[in-house]
């Protein structure tokens, strides 16, 4: 039977935002250009990226994690492209799936490109994630804006980043365009770039342009690439010292917890909000050409 009507909602973590689109069955066809479209923030409905909520047991991605996790975020950047994790977008996942009575508050797993994700819901209205470990190729990286270069920390949080430390977040400008960064093969999927400043001890401000969205108001993923490179800038790593360590990091939209464990394991503290639901006539996904 043909639909003619499909529920959205938006939600945002630290005003990193999304649309949420409820597809249990897996029959919804986000093509590229359909998550482009919602994106819009002029054509569509607008956001940073799309969450779309599958059974696990329905998606060919994350089938072999139903015994775990019963919902994969399929996650899209509003280009269209698809990324292994979205760090604000799990807590908004997560946020979704209580408001839907899918999962009540307390502990929940949710399956994701880069593994299954165990989250918190806090009566606080707070969500915790555990991120898992970061990775740390050796290699040094330059990013560059404009006529500016920085070398940058090569940190993977199941997607990839390079984190530069730079005196002001001015001087990046108004990142329109994607930093440029060397060796390209470094990230040869392309990179999320962040910026970052000292505000205090263990807390950092920081800009991000991200892969496939441009300049977005926050980045979960890559605000623990940040307390990441900056715990280790700082000498604190958790494996050397015995002791877990939190940083404070602000970003556009709001404030993350970053807390690294003696194990290397991450966990993400932040806030994820609904906002709205609607619904839209699932043929307008269809038209290879915005009206
Ligand atoms: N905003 C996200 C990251 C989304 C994916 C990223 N743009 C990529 O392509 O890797 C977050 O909160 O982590």
């Amino acid at each position: 039977m043909t639909q003619t009507s499909l529920s959205f909602l938006k939600g945002h973590g630290t005003e990193n935002d999304f649309v949420i689109v409820p597809d249990p069955d897996n029959a919804v066809e986000l093509t590229p250009a359909a998550v482009a479209r919602l994106c819009d923030r002029r054509a569509g409905i607008g956001a940073d990226g799309v969450l779309h909520v599958v059974r696990s047991a329905a998606h060919p991605e994350a089938a072999h994690m139903a015994g775990e996790a019963e919902w994969f975020m399929d996650y899209r950047n509003s280009d269209g492209s698809v990324a292994e994790m979205c760090g604000n977008g799990v807590r908004v996942f997560a946020r979704y799936l209580e408001h839907a009575g899918h999962a009540e508050p307390g502990d929940l797993a949710v399956a994701t490109r880069g593994g299954v994700k165990h989250v918190h819901l806090d009566k606080s209205g707070d969500v915790t994630v555990s991120m898992g470990r970061a990775a740390l190729p050796d290699e040094q990286v330059t990013v560059v804006v404009g006529d500016r270069a920085w070398p940058a920390r090569n940190v993977n949080m199941g997607n990839p980043h390079a984190v530069a430390f730079v005196e002001s977040l001015d001087h990046a400008g108004k990142l329109l365009e994607a930093p440029r960064y060397s060796p390209a093969e470094a990230y040869p999927a392309g990179v999320n770039v962040e910026f970052v400043v000292d505000r205090g001890p263990r807390h950092v401000a920081m800009r991000v342009h991200e892969r496939g969205s441009g300049e977005t108001r926050s980045c979960g993923t890559g605000a623990c690439a940040v307390a990441v490179a900056a715990i280790r800038r700082d000498g604190l790593d958790p494996a050397a010292t015995g002791a877990p360590v939190t940083y404070t990091v602000d970003l556009p939209g709001g404030t993350l917890y970053i807390t690294e464990h003696p194990d290397g394991r991450i966990d993400m503290t932040g806030p994820a909000v609904i906002v709205a639901a609607g619904e839209f006539d699932p043929s307008w996904l269809k038209e290879t050409a915005f009206a």
